[in-house]
């Protein structure tokens, strides 16, 4: 804040009166507020030029600053904050190299509904548009634009109120998205009579409206789940972020019908519930008649509603989505249920009287009896004590830790270590696993873990695939700076999927090994981090209590046998196969 009087002012786009004595605000501060009144408490980003002094002047000004070693890290934390809050996450980026670093965040937000804002400072249009090589040029607009739900950008100070409220209107209604805000380095240093400028700030009203599904919409979707004889719900990660945890499990209840949760779904309700169908996957999908899809699109993780996973048995669904365009994106909807997913399912329990009849107990206990002949096949696997370690019985290790913290968060990533714990690890909670959603995208594991652990307050346990861990790593840096109860897990068997393939030609390591026996441990020790070695499960098991016990920034190298493990992800048809045999 400075006055008019002395004050030289260039480029300023407000005629200011320099004989009188008036109170000024400039870009910068109008940013800050404008976040501020929106209840924007926590900002993650990377400093510099032109964004440093924003991040300084915001944390003086009691916003929450978080600095990363990497943009794409700091976009996830972001993302995740929006996915755990319900309000945008903000990532704060430095132009052209920077913007991009956080823009595959940005999209993976996108992709996965979470709502973000990422803020980039950018050089000066006039530069810019006539390719004339100003510092970190790039028409940084234009490349947000295909890649997220809104993309604007702030000319005059007077309007920053207003981008700011578009950004975050545009995240967080409807499907939630990413969003672009570019605010070229010109705009920051704009002076602006500070009462004019604090009433051109805009307070979002209502920013993600119920929308309420169609009295008709829902007598259909009834109707066609009265007449199921396999009915089955799935849950996705929208259900999750719905917050409409009660109702959602009431719905369940009361219903009787079996769900299914997806990978981000579990915990909506506990894994352990008996109407859960999560460890008879297969059996629930193919059988199944009528299918009510809550938050969860028919995408690759679903094979598109089609193919051999559904099994040959005709299929009726029905799709709870608040974007009306995902309906009949795959397959034909029978039932489509437009609205927001609290409402929709208000309006399902509203449904559920006297009148309904659970469904058939021979399908209820097809469900169960798969689900337990799966569960006890897996439960030796999971209490075997071996060194080295494999997936499982160091899982098997992990999910007693889980449960005896329920409410912890875990974040997962990695190809084997990925796709086993989602299985192993129950979850109690909703909102507690966070993992690589619909893009399966590697990389998320540190920005999430720092995310949720600023935004919750909660312990965090962290399962790194080796590989997975590398593309985040240098954060244990941040997460020790700013001392959060962040534990990591690196299941190291020395590669991606495994640690034992080789150059056949022998002039170079095979491309998917890494430096074998690496000490991941020792890197958390080089910034004051707690760092431990472990190669049996019991070790791995009181390693991960005692950290998540004392809240320390900690990290565990686990050794895995290289052997273990499958040789690709659970991916499967996306896998493509070579058809040249080989030469002998
Ligand atoms: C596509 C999927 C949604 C579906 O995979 P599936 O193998 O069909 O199902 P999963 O859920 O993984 O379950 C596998 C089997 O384990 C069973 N299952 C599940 N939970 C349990 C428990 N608790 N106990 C015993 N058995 C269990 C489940 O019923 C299945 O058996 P059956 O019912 O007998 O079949 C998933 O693989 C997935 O999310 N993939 C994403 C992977 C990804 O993003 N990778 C990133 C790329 S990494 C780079 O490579």
């Amino acid at each position: 804040m400075a006055t008019a009087e002395k004050t030289k002012i260039e480029d300023n786009v407000v005629h200011l009166d320099p004989a009188a004595e008036q109170e000024l605000t400039d870009g910068f501060h109008l940013v800050i507020d404008a976040l501020k009144l929106n209840g924007i408490e926590t900002i993650y980003g990377v400093p510099g030029i032109p964004i440093t002094d924003l991040g300084r002047m915001a944390q003086e000004e009691g916003i929450r600053v978080i600095s990363f070693r990497h943009e794409q890290n700091a976009g996830n934390a972001a993302a995740i904050a929006g996915f755990l809050t319900k309000k945008p996450g903000v990532c704060l980026t430095v132009s052209a190299p920077g913007f991009l670093n956080g823009l595959t965040a940005l999209a993976n937000a996108t992709t996965n509904c979470f709502p973000m804002i990422l803020i980039s400072g950018s050089s000066e249009r006039e530069i810019v548009d006539l390719q004339q090589g100003d510092y970190e040029e790039m028409d940084q607009l234009a490349i947000a634009k295909p890649l997220c739900k809104a993309a604007f950008r702030v000319l005059h100070a007077a309007d920053i109120g207003i981008g700011v409220a578009r950004a975050i209107r545009a995240a967080v209604s409807g499907r939630p998205g990413g969003v672009y805000l570019d605010l070229p380095a010109k705009l920051f240093s704009q002076a602006m009579d500070a009462e004019a400028g604090a009433k051109s700030l805009v307070k979002v009203i209502d920013a993600a409206p119920a929308q309420i599904p169609s009295p008709a919409a829902v007598d259909r979707a009834i109707d066609l789940l009265k007449g199921a004889k396999k009915p089955l719900i799935i849950l996705g990660k929208g259900a999750a972020y719905a917050q409409a945890d009660e109702e959602i499990r009431a719905f369940v209840e009361n219903s009787g019908i079996p769900f299914l949760p997806m990978s981000m779904a579990k915990g909506l309700l506990p894994d352990t519930h008996p109407q859960s169908a999560g460890a008879a996957r297969s059996t629930a999908l193919k059988d199944a008649d009528v299918v009510l899809l809550v938050g969860a699109r028919l995408n690759w993780l679903l094979s598109h509603g089609k193919g051999k996973t559904w099994g040959d048995k005709p299929k009726q669904f029905i799709q709870v989505d608040i974007e009306p365009r995902e309906m009949d994106s795959n397959v034909e909807i029978k039932a489509p249920l437009v609205g927001d997913i609290g409402s929709v399912i208000a309006a399902l329990n509203a449904r559920i009287d006297g009148s309904w009849q659970a469904p058939p107990a021979e399908w209820v206990e097809t469900i169960r009896s798969k689900k337990e002949a799966n569960i006890a096949k897996m439960a030796p696997k999971l209490l075997k004590n071996s060194v080295p370690m494999d997936f499982h019985s160091a899982l098997g290790a992990l999910k007693n830790v889980i449960k005896e913290r329920p409410d912890a968060i875990l974040v997962n990533e990695g190809a084997n270590t990925l796709d086993l714990a989602r299985g192993i690890i129950d979850m109690h909670q909703p909102r507690k696993r966070l993992d690589v959603g619909t893009w399966g995208v590697m990389g998320i594991g540190m920005g999430f873990a720092v995310g949720a652990a600023v935004e919750t307050g909660k312990p965090v346990l962290a399962v790194e695939g080796d590989s997975a861990f590398g593309f985040s790593g240098m954060e244990v840096e941040t997460i020790c700076r700013y001392d959060l109860p962040v534990t990591i897990v690196i299941f190291n068997n020395n590669g991606i999927y495994r640690g034992t393939d080789t150059d056949p030609t022998g002039r170079d390591p095979g491309t998917t090994v890494f430096v074998p026996g690496a000490r991941y441990d020792k890197m958390m020790e080089a910034f004051g981090g707690v760092g431990v070695h472990v190669t049996s499960p019991d070790e791995l098991y009181r390693a991960v209590s005692a950290a998540m016990d004392s809240g320390k920034p900690t990290l565990i190298n686990a050794v895995i046998d290289p052997a273990a493990g499958s040789e690709s992800g659970n991916i499967g048809s996306l896998n493509p196969q070579s058809v040249v045999k080989k030469k002998k």
